[in-house]
């Protein structure tokens, strides 16, 4: 998949779910749940044991239906990898050159984590496809809005803290989409297999978010 269409996935899933902790015997539920309320983007955080069997597993699973990346990737070996295991997308809590430079030696879409223009703008022009501004709900939405002002043509992806209650506000702050781990990939319902419960979490956040862009 190239890089713009990995990007249009985004974008149309609105919300990227981070999948921290993921368990193998329950990763495929968690996931089709998702899926089935309209989440079609999911990342497996590299820092759970068995992440990229999982990323590999997802993949083959989900096929067409999903976008499958990874996330925490703070290296350039990590984000091999991942990406070898068949991750469509990379994003990373902070920024590193080496990680982006090697999303786009395979062609992987990169999302690196920043806070501060200057971060954004290095990131840009190491090759970042879009930002995730994280941790997010330190600075909440205005600070997307404040980014987008003097760089318009930032693509952002804040992450860290969003919920159903504030998604639209990042919406309509400028962001593309959102990333949301624990709002939406609730690990008690996950250990108690309340599926539903977490497709129903996904249709709540898909809602705001398609209210937020009409
Ligand atoms: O390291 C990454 O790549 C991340 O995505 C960081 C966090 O896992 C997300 O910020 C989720 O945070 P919550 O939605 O507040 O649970």
């Amino acid at each position: 998949m190239s890089t713009t269409d990995a990007f249009a996935a985004m974008r149309e899933s609105g919300v990227v779910a981070v999948l921290r902790g993921a368990q193998p015997e329950t990763v495929v539920d968690t996931a089709e749940a998702l899926v089935a309320g309209g989440v079609t983007a999911l990342e497996v955080t590299a820092d759970t044991a068995g992440a990229t069997d999982m990323i590999a597993t997802l993949s083959e699973a989900l096929g067409d239906d999903a976008l499958v990346g990874a996330g925490t990737v703070l290296d350039s070996e990590t984000a091999r990898a991942a990406i070898a295991a068949g991750a469509e997308f990379v994003v990373c809590p902070s920024f590193d050159e080496g990680v982006v430079e090697t999303c786009n030696r395979y062609g992987v879409l990169c999302a690196p984590g920043v806070m501060t223009p200057t971060e954004a703008v290095n990131a840009y022009e190491a090759g970042a496809d879009l930002v995730k501004v994280f941790p997010a709900k330190t600075v909440g939405p205005d600070h997307v809005a404040a980014l987008k002002g003097p760089l318009g043509h930032l693509e952002i992806m804040p992450t860290g803290g969003v919920s159903p209650d504030n998604a639209a506000d990042y919406i309509e702050a400028g962001a593309v989409c959102v990333g949301a781990g624990s709002a939406l990939v609730d690990r008690d319902l996950v250990e108690a297999g309340e599926f539903d419960a977490i497709t129903e979490r996904a249709e709540e956040f898909r809602d705001v978010i398609e209210r937020a862009r009409e």
